[in-house]
């Protein structure tokens, strides 16, 4: 199984004016879909980020792994390590660019070695131990619509009534039962009042918020146990490792994260000074489907519960994200995903992947199970080509609308 082609190509896709501590999503969102294409004849998918600089290493890394086998997934690392990491970073940030490029060739070279073999993805990973992944709900403040455009079918959501009224429509199309809510947009009173204004809608919901470090230790502290007995875990409340074990020892919830734990030399502090109780898993940055099991296999050894992360994704990484879960015992909680939020827009054929009571079926196909929509990807690729953003910058734009913003961290 010798790789003999890679295509790469960018996408853009619709995406609602969704508020974070950035600034807001753009009118597109961007990704690179992977076909790695091996000598006899078996196709494999993957997906990754689009931003421009990162689409340029991956285009570059694709032509450097042409005649290797697929099953050579170190020397596949060490080439990409070559062209990515070596003279250019040091450190964190090197291994994570190598892992964040490596990842999208993994999951294709995966895809393929499940369809050779007749299995799914998840019996590569060790098999699965459920048959379904169950994602949460992911609430956003939004505006209405784009500014100068209608309002999209999600309206706005500004306030706790909004909030709760997109809870309301996001479970009945998808059976979600458990929510998070995206903070660090508003005061942190108002974000704890529509957590509050949740838990009376949903009492029996377990409820998450993630402000992405938009908060002091002192503001954690103090918004952690106002919402004792209400939030299920508080998600990335301020910045860094010491940060986060001060908010840990002073509030009654696990305290989560997608952004202080990313690579694996954060582990010994994090784990050190208790900064973490849960985990946030993600293919995309911890280099790939098979090296993530292995970050799950540390979080067991640590005691650290596990949920996933999520930027706005299709059909190839939901696919990927659900086997990895599936394949995961110590994945404790719901996974986040933005699955909602592309409302039906997709790269791959429609059905593989279908929702129900807010899970998703482990695909039982071969590979990934999902099959690439050649015409929506020609499509969507027309659009990445006018569109005009090369690269996500949620800050630039809330200023256009707002000069005034400002995403500095902490705000409160
Ligand atoms: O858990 C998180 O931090 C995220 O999901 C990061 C995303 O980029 C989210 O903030 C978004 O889509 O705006
Ligand atoms: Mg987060």
């Amino acid at each position: 199984m010798i790789i003999q082609q890679v295509h790469v190509t960018p996408v853009a896709f619709r995406d609602p004016p969704l508020l974070n501590a950035s600034g807001v999503h753009e009118p597109w969102a961007l990704r690179t879909i992977v076909e790695v294409v091996t000598d006899d004849g078996l196709t494999g998918l993957g997906e990754t980020y689009g931003d421009l600089h990162h689409l340029g290493r991956v285009r570059e890394c694709a032509k450097a792994l042409v005649g290797l086998d697929v099953h050579a997934l170190n020397t596949m690392y060490a080439r990409i390590d070559t062209i990515v990491g070596t003279g250019r970073r040091s450190g964190t940030t090197k291994e994570k660019s190598v892992d964040r490029v490596f990842s999208a060739f993994e999951v294709a070279c995966l895809d393929i070695r499940g369809k050779a073999a007749g299995v799914p993805v998840s019996d590569l990973l060790g098999g699965k131990v459920r048959d379904s992944v169950p994602y949460s709900a992911y609430l956003f403040y939004k505006w209405a619509g784009h500014p100068g455009e209608e309002p999209d079918r999600f309206g706005a959501a500004l306030d706790e009534a909004g909030i709760v009224a997109q809870a309301k429509l996001l479970i009945e199309e998808y059976g979600f039962a458990s929510i998070k809510l995206k903070g660090g947009v508003f005061p942190p009173d108002v974000e704890i009042a529509a957590i509050r204004a949740l838990h009376e809608a949903f009492p029996e919901m377990p409820l998450r918020l993630d402000p992405n470090a938009a908060w002091t230790v002192e503001t954690s502290i103090r918004v952690g146990r106002e919402l004792d007995g209400v939030l299920q875990y508080l998600e990335d409340p301020t910045a860094g490792i010491p940060g986060m074990a001060e908010v840990a020892a002073a509030v009654p919830m696990p305290l989560a994260t997608n952004m202080c734990v990313v690579a694996s030399e954060h582990f010994p502090p994090a784990t050190a000074s208790h900064a973490i109780g849960v985990l946030l898993l993600d293919h995309h940055y911890w280099g790939g489907l098979t090296r993530s099991s292995h970050i799950a296999a540390m979080c067991d050894t640590f005691g650290l519960a596990m949920s996933m992360h999520s930027n706005s994704h299709l059909g190839i990484s939901l696919a990927a994200m659900t086997h990895l879960a599936a394949a995961t015992p110590n994945l404790t909680f719901a996974c986040d995903t933005h699955t909602p939020w592309q409302d039906g827009q997709d790269v791959v054929l429609p059905g593989a992947l279908r929702f129900l009571d807010g899970a998703v079926a482990v695909p039982t196909g071969p590979g990934l199970g999902v099959e690439l929509d050649r015409d929506a990807l020609a499509v969507m690729h027309e659009q990445y080509e006018t569109c005009g953003i090369r690269a996500r910058d949620d800050t630039s734009y809330m200023q256009r609308f707002d000069p005034s913003f400002s995403a500095r961290r902490p705000r409160w």
